[in-house]
């Protein structure tokens, strides 16, 4: 380790189109825990070309926020991003870096931590500090899901991870903290411009992410097929949901890799989820468990999913869902 004194701890804030991810915020909860077990300061760094709003990073707990601001930095290109978040860690010397395990954080993380010449530990789903020597604990799963590791990196500093979004809870927004911001300027220069942005291709019909969903109708290998499925989709559009699945039903082809719940899917935490069809596996389970209310339907008493529910039943998915359908109907024509 160099003798350079790192303290604090500092989430990179990504933002596209000027929109905060939400997975940014969630890591912010995180980061104000570990400071406050450590004592020191939480930090957010975000880069952008025209950063709105930057108040809320210490609304949902940041204690100061750093921000690189230049009109070189309106798409997000590797090279500039990785050399601005390298700048900033260099500067502030924190002893922990978290950044959210995104395609864009993905991308950065593994480049700075290069830069810097520390460790990085990919895709975490815990992090703690070691009470003996206050080092990260960063736990993910390894050997293709099967069992957890938790990894330290006590020679380097900073220790950087990368975390799943939907993992971490938010900070309870607080409008009363102070906002603390400062500028921070990076050299861009024409070599780091060596990639152009011809043209941004946005996704049509772009659907709510899964992780950002209040309610999830998620569907299983007992759906069986694209017509119920399709049944599962009328459900989520009366309640105003989105339609998951587990990976079975991914696998089938009859849902979208992003649809995904569990270990390799995504983390969801929504206000209700409707597990229909869905034995619960632990790799599903790990998925979805912190959701608040979990309804289960499945024709199988004895399945696991039975044992993180909320509500159960035990019946054909093919008869209670449009049962559960037409009382919605009627409920809405009433009102
Ligand atoms: C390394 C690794 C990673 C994995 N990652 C994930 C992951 O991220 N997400 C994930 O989901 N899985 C994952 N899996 C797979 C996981 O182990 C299970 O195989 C998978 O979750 C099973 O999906 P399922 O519950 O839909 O299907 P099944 O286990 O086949 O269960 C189908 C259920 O439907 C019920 N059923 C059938 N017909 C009906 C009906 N008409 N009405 C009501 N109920 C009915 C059955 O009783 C049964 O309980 C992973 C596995 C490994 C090894």
């Amino acid at each position: 380790m160099n003798n350079v004194k790192h303290e604090g701890v500092l989430v990179y804030i990504e933002q596209r189109e000027s929109e905060i991810q939400n997975v940014s915020l969630e890591l912010l909860g995180k980061g104000r825990e570990l400071a406050d077990k450590l004592n020191v300061k939480l930090s957010a760094a975000i880069i952008g070309s025209d950063i709105k709003n930057v108040e809320i990073l210490n609304h949902y707990g940041a204690d100061n926020v750093i921000v690189v601001e230049d009109k070189k930095f309106e798409y997000y290109i590797t090279k500039t991003y990785a050399k601005a978040l390298t700048s900033i860690i260099n500067t502030e010397n924190p002893e922990i870096v978290l950044i959210g395990a995104t395609s864009i954080g993905r991308d950065i993380a593994p480049r700075v931590s290069a830069r810097i010449k520390t460790g990085l530990t990919a895709d975490c789903t815990s992090l703690d500090i070691d009470e003996e020597d206050n080092n990260l604990l960063m736990t993910r799963p390894a050997f293709g899901g099967n069992i957890m590791a938790t990894i330290t990196c006590s020679e380097h500093r900073p220790q950087m991870a990368t975390v799943r979004p939907g993992v971490m809870k938010k900070f309870v927004k607080d409008e009363n903290r102070e906002s603390v911001i400062k500028y921070h300027s990076v050299d861009i220069n024409e070599n780091d411009m060596d990639v152009e942005v011809l043209e941004v291709v946005k996704e049509e019909d772009k659907k709510i992410s899964i992780e950002d969903a209040k309610i999830l109708v998620s569907g299983g290998r007992g759906v069986g097929n694209k017509e119920n499925l399709s049944v599962l989709s009328e459900l989520a559009d009366l309640l105003k949901a989105e339609v998951s699945g587990s990976r079975a039903v991914i696998d089938e082809g009859l849902l979208e890799k992003d649809r995904q719940v569990g270990q390799t899917g995504k983390t969801v935490r929504p206000d209700v989820y409707f597990a229909c069809g869905i034995s619960g596996a632990i790799q599903h389970i790990a998925g979805m468990e912190d959701s608040d209310f979990i309804i289960a339907i499945n024709k199988n008493k004895e399945a696991a999913i039975f044992d993180v529910a909320d509500l159960g039943i035990v019946c054909d998915l093919n008869k209670v869902i449009p049962c559960l359908i037409e009382e919605i109907k009627s409920h809405k024509l009433k009102a």
